[in-house]
Formats: structure tokens, C-alpha cells, sequence
């Protein structure tokens, strides 16, 4: 049992209780939506100091389920900021809890795990809290993806964004561009803008799109996004996925994307202990050699040791050795686990974005 001071939304919420350990991204972590039902506790202790703004999020609302920090500035300060962190909380309706002690916090999930948690802002009754926290079901077997997409179908064009001029325009050169259909899993916006960087124009489609529609929109590439809860009953998406690359489409998955490649090839996936949150994760090529910097969040992870003979693995967490990236032998597909889209970075994985422009060009 923690207590600590209520920044956000008055009530109460509910979910799997992760650490992250990034020193920036508030923002974009709350809104990205692979973080459905979790609460997300900070390892930073300062959150809320450069506020808030219209232009760093990930997806149209707030996802995470809740959050937990050590220190709310009372002051915030920046350029861009137009809002202070708990206004935005509350605006939001996210439950969220300052004044926590972190790192025992921290030490306690990476000892025994992601936990079930509870948080009550308002009206406090402790044998309730521990009654709902208990009641959770745990994100194992959980399908969110079919919860968070799009339902309907959309065109993306939009860049990245630059502090002098905002967002970009995408591709220049209108006569070249790669039309790209992206499975949106609880796609990150910032995917969708390095991809149209790199001259592609988007058609975002729901998850549950069969592969034969998507085959219809005549793609030059199938991107699979990132994305909440288990990958493992996301049936729908597996078998799509799986009869897109047996065709030969390019193919490129981003964290649950990748889980889903990888079990549309015949791998498994399993539950990790505490998973991987954060900004400063070192992820080596097997290839090169080449240790790089990653940002991550996921919980589950493709079984290395399950992986058939088409599948070969390319990359490796220096931090546990877990998989983190895998490349199909037969046909042009790949998976990352990892953010290579990470905002506000780092940036070092964003060559894989390169790669899949090539296996289209190709
Ligand atoms: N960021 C993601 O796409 C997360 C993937 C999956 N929900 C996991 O926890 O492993």
C-alpha cells in the first residue's frame, strides 16, 4: 500500500502496474496506446516539468490506465507548453498519484513482477482498492488491439515534426511515392510520420481487416503497428498477416506488430516477467555486431527458442537477452521489438524504417 498525493482525475483505476524508465515522453507514453490497462509508474522523479502540448501525441486521446510519480513540479516551463501535467490529467480523466516512493516501488515489480494494482483518488476505501486490483484478469490472453483501432479506414500523409515549421508534409515527390496499408494495432502517430518522411503514402486500416481487403487497396508494403495486451488471441490479425507475407507483400512489424509476424510464422510468445519499459535499452544487430539504443515497451516477447527454420533472429537485448528483432528467410518480412520510431527518441534503430523502404523499392 502506497499513499501519496492525487494530481489527475478524481476515481479510481485499475490495471497491470509497469515501470518505465525514461527521463523524458510523459506525454507520449499517456497517449501511447500500447499502454492500455497499465498503470505506469516513472523511475524519473521529476515528471510534469516542461508541461504539456498539442503536438507530441501519440494518438487522439490518453491511454495508459494510470500514472505514478514521485515529484509534480509546481511550476512548468517551456516553449511549447501549453498546459501543466495535472490539468492535462484531469482534462483527460486519468487517475494519477504523486509523491510515491518510486523506487521501492520499482524494486518491488522488478523483484516479483508486474503487478495488479489499484489507484483511488477521492474517495479512499483500502478493502475496495485491494477487491478491484485483485479482480484484474492480467493482460495474459487479453486481446486490446481489437479495443483500441481505428474503425474506420484513414489516409495518413503528415511528417514529422520540426521546431521550425511543425509537422512536415511527408514526401515531396508525389510521382515516387510507396503506397504503405499499416495494420493499426494502437499505431503511434510517430511511426506514421518516418514512414511518410520517407515518401510513403499511408491507408491506416482497422485490425481486423482481412487480408483479401487489404490486398484490394494493392499495397506496395504491409506495415504491422504496436499495440496493447497479449498478441496471442489476436487470431484474426495472425491468419491476415500470415497469407500477406506468404504473398510475397513487404512487411514490417513494430512491437506487437513483430509478436504478430512472429506467430504468423509459426514462433510463440510468452509473458516476460516485468518487460521492458524505457528509453536507454542497448539492443545489438547479430548481423554487424552493431549495439544501438533503444526506447521499448512491451511485456510479452517472441520465444527465441521456438522460432522455425524460416525465421531467423536479428537482434538481441544487451540488458536479458531476450529477441528483439526477427527476419523471415523466404519471404521480405521483418519485426522489430523495440521503437524505432521512439519520440522523443532515441533515434539510433531508425534505419530499420530505411530497410523497409528498400524491400518495397526491391
Ligand atoms: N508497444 C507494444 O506494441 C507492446 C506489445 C505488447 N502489448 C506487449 O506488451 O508486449
Amino acid at each position: 500500500m502506497f499513499h501519496g498525493a492525487a494530481v489527475g482525475a478524481l476515481g479510481e483505476c485499475v490495471g497491470e502496474v509497469v515501470f518505465n524508465t525514461a527521463m523524458t515522453g510523459y506525454q507520449e507514453i499517456l497517449t501511447d496506446p500500447s499502454y492500455a490497462r497499465q498503470i505506469v509508474t516513472l523511475t524519473y522523479p521529476h515528471i510534469g516539468n516542461t508541461g504539456t502540448n498539442a503536438e507530441d501525441e501519440e494518438s487522439a486521446k490518453t491511454f495508459a490506465a494510470g500514472l505514478v510519480v514521485r515529484d509534480l513540479p509546481m511550476t512548468h516551463s517551456n516553449w511549447r507548453s501549453a498546459e501543466s501535467l495535472d490539468h492535462y490529467l484531469q482534462r483527460h480523466g486519468v487517475v494519477a498519484i504523486a509523491e510515491i516512493d518510486t523506487r521501492r516501488l520499482t524494486r518491488l515489480l522488478r523483484d516479483k513482477g508486474a503487478l495488479n494494482g489499484c489507484i483511488q483518488a477521492g474517495a479512499i476505501d483500502i478493502d475496495k482498492a485491494l477487491a478491484a486490483a485483485k479482480a484484474f484478469a492480467g493482460l495474459k490472453g487479453m486481446d486490446l488491439a481489437c479495443e483500441v483501432t481505428a474503425r474506420e479506414i484513414y489516409e495518413w500523409r503528415a511528417g514529422s515534426w520540426e521546431a521550425h515549421g511543425g509537422f512536415g508534409p511527408g514526401s515531396r515527390d508525389q510521382s515516387d511515392v510507396l503506397h504503405v496499408v499499416a495494420y493499426d494495432f494502437g499505431v503511434k502517430r510517430n511511426i506514421l510520420r518516418m514512414l511518410a518522411d520517407r515518401g510513403c503514402r499511408l491507408t491506416v486500416v482497422p485490425a481486423q481487416t482481412p487480408a483479401a481487403e487489404v490486398l484490394r487497396l494493392e499495397p506496395d508494403g504491409v506495415f504491422l503497428s504496436n499495440g496493447p495486451g497479449d498478441p496471442e488471441p489476436c487470431d484474426y490479425a495472425i491468419a491476415a498477416i500470415a497469407e500477406l507475407v506468404e504473398r510475397g507483400i513487404p512487411t514490417f512489424g513494430i512491437c506487437l506488430g513483430h509478436q504478430l509476424l512472429g506467430l504468423a510464422s509459426g514462433a510463440s510468445t510468452m509473458k516476460m516477467k516485468f518487460g521492458h519499459h524505457g528509453a536507454n535499452h542497448p539492443v545489438q544487430d547479430l548481423e554487424s555486431g552493431q549495439v544501438m539504443i533503444s526506447s521499448q515497451n512491451h511485456g510479452f516477447a517472441v520465444d527465441e527458442s521456438s522460432l522455425p527454420g524460416h525465421l531467423r533472429a536479428t537482434h538481441r537485448s544487451l540488458f536479458d537477452g531476450s529477441l528483439q528483432g526477427i527476419a523471415r528467410t523466404d519471404r521480405p518480412a521483418f519485426g522489430f521489438q523495440g521503437h524505432p520510431e521512439a519520440s522523443p527518441g532515441p533515434h539510433d534503430v531508425a534505419g530499420l524504417f530505411d530497410r523497409f523502404i528498400r524491400l518495397m523499392r526491391a
